[in-house]
């Protein structure tokens, strides 16, 4: 009862029994073939520490949204390209601590990283950083391209997190190698029903979603992506 008045009030709710998702698979069962980089599961990211919620480095997502990322990589594959995640499913917990850094006093290392044209107190307002974010709904993915064979990350003019005008997707800062990059990336996983945020060019969610209003809170774990 409380976890379905939970539900209906769009809170944050645990998955099911013993800390698993269901309906949710790892990527990696899905199509091994799919790079993974998980920035939030180890030091690599803009608050420099490993994010509240992320026990290993696996990215979960709702079945449908796996399937749909096969799909897209199945096609890049034949013009010699790939997709690396950098994240996918996000708990709420991971969330909140997003937006506890985003109160936090600056780190002048993070900013000239992460934000060096936008005041930190704006990063919310502006749509870099959710403070109900879509990741916790599981059909979301941060994604880039690399090229094959060597599976090196092509331009795409700004790095994964770059809060800023020149990520947005549609940047004139953007070059031309970078903007085309962006198209072929929006092109291949928009037809597969996936919408970009046109703030970040490698945050895009899959329409309609398998839990529309659903923000989970279960750890990222390999176990929780079992069934
Ligand atoms: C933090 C960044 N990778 C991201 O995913 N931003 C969007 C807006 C979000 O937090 O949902
Ligand atoms: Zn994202």
């Amino acid at each position: 009862m409380l976890v379905v008045a939970a539900v209906l009030a769009g809170l944050a709710v645990p998955g099911g029994a013993e800390g698993r998702l269901a309906g949710f698979v790892a990527l990696r069962d899905v199509d091994p073939s799919i790079g993974e980089d998980m920035r939030y599961a180890g030091p690599r990211n803009f608050t420099g520490a490993v994010v509240d919620g992320y026990a290993e480095p696996v990215c979960l997502l709702a079945r449908p949204a796996a399937e749909a990322l096969r799909r897209a990589q199945r096609e890049l594959l034949r013009g010699g390209y790939a997709l690396k995640v950098y994240d996918c499913y996000r708990p709420q917990r991971a969330v909140d601590r997003f937006v506890r850094w985003a109160g936090e006093p600056d780190d002048p290392a993070a900013k000239a990283e992460y934000y060096p044209e936008v005041d930190k107190s704006r990063l919310i307002p502006e749509g870099y950083i959710a403070a109900r974010s879509a990741h916790s709904r599981g059909s979301t993915v941060d994604v880039t391209l690399v090229a094959l064979p060597a599976r090196r990350e092509v331009d795409m003019g700004t790095p994964f997190d770059f809060f800023g005008p020149a990520s947005h997707t549609d940047s004139p800062e953007a070059g031309a190698a970078a903007r085309a990059n962006r198209r072929l990336l929006e092109r291949v996983l928009g037809a597969q029903g996936f919408v970009n945020l046109p703030e970040e060019w490698w945050h895009f969610t899959l329409r309609p979603e398998a839990f529309p209003e659903t923000a989970f809170d279960v750890p990222v774990s390999v176990a929780a992506g079992r069934p």
